[in-house]
């Protein structure tokens, strides 16, 4: 099939250059692949709306029907666009064919049948072979485009070999013209990054670095101006039609540049083409109505807009319907359409509705079909006489056509797959986290000495704290592993296990220093914690210390339980309890008894604790005239509001709560000491 675009050509889009495209073959295609038929049929998905949810959201309470009966098919290399006016169901389509809302859910009622060759589709075949492109672009901003590609392959693919991914990216940034801003970052709203058609496009390829069989896009142009919309239009054609990937799409209010393209022949290029009124393509029903119609030719510039009956044209051939693309017009949940774009207008002329005068087709079809505009009973004509239609009965025997042999479910992920997707999500947050400071620390940079930005302090804190054992959890599978050359060693009498559990410790010393240092010291200036460089060296030390302990629990919960995946369950929940019990959510005076030992041993608590007082303690706090929730002009009165019942922070000791820390991480390495030994002899 020719490409769109020819190869080391730029093309010209409105204003704005589009990199030269590549065909899209297929480098990762596996000689398995077989053809892919997938079918949806009388899908009906109603929800229960409660008097609360009724009297919250507004409307009535009941059940609410939101689609009635849809049906439609489409296979390898065939795209099919969702189209409807707002509120026409074509999110909730989506979301019942890819799964998002299934069966089963208390208070949805979903019906029909979803089926890929014939099987029901399963989470399982989705994981594997469909993907799933949500409306925003949900990239790491912080990354470039190539390395959020990279990212994608390494997780999708744990095993491959650096050559082989590098060559997939490469293949994919050169099919969606992404070669010219691969080394540039995504970007947000903080960091200046590619534009808006190239993020769409980015997340498109973090799908395409494996092979997919369907791809579902919600809303893929919505935010784009008509010719990036119109760009990715093209991408998909040629993707469906070169890969033979399935692609459904549910298209909000499509511009006419973009309806037009979905009838556009592969041979011509949607992104390129400024559209005239002889390159539409030309039904046989408006051929006849063209040649019964005298209409002098109109133009209506760059923008594309028609009469019913198409002006004449010698010059340029009536190009063929593209067989890719197919079209589901939905109406309040039902189907007014389905078939070629192209024939959408004549079958609601045949209908009795004919635009008057020159329109945009897609806005015709929408104000036609819109309940909220139109009168609904009107409207519920169009769906009602759908199912007379010869395009209906075209449909009904689709779905009845024999089906290709099933398709075969591909092997389940080990655990060095697991692993090494862990250690590719370790590095990609640390770069994204190392990169984007800037968003990190503008979040506090404004924080003053103000009644407000007290509780920011508290919770810059508190998230610190939290954070950073959190990221201790990487260290499991490393103590795993560790534990089974240690226990080979031990048992070979290479050495014993005290001297292991020490040199441990000590080694551990300069390392969760560094971490601290090189944690807290940005942090601390940025937000100007307090500007007593003693507070911040005592800052450090709790810091230190406080992961000394969650590194000890670690390796505790390492030994103690078997599955890494399991101990890095057991390890977050354990963190989840003491940052829950350290005294600042709830109350000790409030505390079952039953739990109160957990706020005894939570280092969270004591870190909490002691930071607070280093922070707030000999500061002033204005805004006590102007503030809603006021805590109080000196330090000491700030901390005896933050106080609980148990213990007052203007009363913490920094030295002793240091000690306790110290003495949590002794008891815990003895524990697991002994728990190390226990697992060896
Ligand atoms: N869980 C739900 N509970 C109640 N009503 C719902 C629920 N989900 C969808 N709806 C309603 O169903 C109708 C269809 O919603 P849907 O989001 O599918 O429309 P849409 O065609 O995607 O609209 P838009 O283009 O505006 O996003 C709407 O009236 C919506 O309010």
């Amino acid at each position: 099939m020719a490409s769109s675009a020819v190869a080391g050509e730029d093309v010209e889009v409105g204003s704005s250059r589009v990199c030269p495209a590549e065909p899209l073959s297929k480098p990762w295609k596996s000689p398995g692949d077989q053809k892919v038929d997938f079918r949806f049929r009388d899908v009906r998905f109603s929800v229960e709306v409660s008097k609360m949810k009724a009297s919250l959201m507004g409307g009535e309470a009941g059940v609410k029907h939101i689609l009635g009966g849809v049906s439609g098919a489409v296979e390898s290399g065939q795209i099919l666009a969702i189209i409807g006016s707002s509120g026409a169901g074509k999110t909730s389509l989506l979301d019942v064919l890819v799964g998002k809302v299934s069966a089963g859910t208390k208070g949805l009622d979903i019906t029909g049948d979803v089926t890929v060759n014939g099987k029901a589709m399963s989470k399982s075949f989705f994981l594997e072979n469909a993907a799933y492109v949500p409306q925003e672009d949900r990239l790491w901003s912080a990354l470039t485009v190539r390395e959020n590609l990279t990212f994608a392959c390494k997780m999708y693919s744990p095993a491959l070999s650096r050559a082989d991914s590098d060559k997939r990216v490469n293949k994919v940034l050169a099919s969606l013209g992404l070669e010219g801003c691969q080394h540039t970052k995504v970007g947000n709203v903080f960091l200046k990054g590619i534009s808006g058609g190239q993020k769409r496009r980015t997340s498109i390829g973090v799908e395409l670095v494996v092979q997919r069989k369907i791809l579902f896009l919600d809303e893929p142009t919505s935010g784009l101006d008509a010719a990036s919309a119109s760009e990715i239009m093209s991408l998909l054609r040629r993707l469906a039609s070169e890969t033979d990937v399935i692609i459904i799409a549910s298209v909000h209010q499509p511009s006419s540049r973009v309806f037009n393209s979905f009838d556009q022949p592969l041979d011509t290029d949607v992104a390129g083409t400024v559209l005239r009124q002889d390159a539409l393509v030309e039904s046989e029903y408006q051929r006849e109505r063209r040649q019964a119609d005298e209409m002098t030719p109109r133009h209506c510039g760059t923008l594309p807009c028609f009469p019913l009956s198409l002006a004449p044209s010698t010059t340029t051939p009536i190009p063929r319907f593209s067989q890719h693309y197919t079209v589901i017009l939905l109406t309040m949940g039902q189907t007014a359409y389905f078939g070629p774009a192209s024939d959408s207008l004549d079958h609601f002329a045949r209908l009795g509705h004919e635009p008057k005068g020159l329109v945009n087709p897609a806005d015709y079809l929408l104000e036609i079909t819109n309940a909220d505009f139109s009168d609904t009973e009107a409207v519920q004509e169009l769906a009602d006489s759908w199912k007379e239609t010869p395009g209906c009965r075209a449909l009904n025997a689709r779905l009845e056509a024999p089906l290709p042999p099933p398709l075969e479910e591909g092997s389940k992920a080990g655990y060095l797959a697991a692993l090494l997707q862990l250690r590719t999500l370790i590095v990609r947050a640390s770069m994204n986290s190392v990169r984007d400071p800037a968003a990190y620390a503008l979040r506090y940079y404004q924080v003053e000495n103000t009644q407000e930005d007290i509780l920011n302090r508290v919770f810059l804190i508190l998230w610190i704290n939290a954070f950073n054992s959190y990221m201790d959890m990487a260290a499991i599978p490393v103590f795993e592993l560790e534990k089974e050359a240690v226990v080979k060693e031990v048992q070979n009498g290479q050495y014993g296990v005290a001297g292991f559990c020490i040199a441990n410790a000590v080694v551990q010393v300069p390392f969760v220093l560094l971490i601290a240092l090189c944690c807290i010291t940005p942090v601390y200036w940025i937000t100007d914690m307090n500007d007593d460089p003693l507070r911040y060296l005592q800052f450090i030390l709790l810091m230190f210390l406080m992961l000394f302990v969650i590194e000890s629990l670690a390796q505790l919960v390492g030994v103690i339980v078997k599955n890494f995946v399991l101990g890095i369950a057991v390890f977050a929940s354990c963190l989840s309890m003491f940052f829950i019990f350290n005294g600042f959510f709830i109350d000790p005076i409030n505390m079952p008894d039953f739990w109160l030992w957990l706020y005894w041993i939570s280092p969270l608590r004591y870190s909490w604790e002691a930071m607070a007082q280093i922070v707030f303690e000999g500061q002033t706090y204005a805004g006590m005239d102007t503030c809603v929730t006021c805590y109080g002009t000196t330090g000491a009165e700030v901390l005896d509001s933050l106080s609980n019942g148990g213990t007052n922070l203007n009363d913490v000791s920094i030295a002793a709560w240091c000690g306790a820390l110290v003495g949590l991480s002794v008891v815990w390495r003895l524990i697991h000491y002994v728990a190390l030994k226990r697992s060896i002899f």
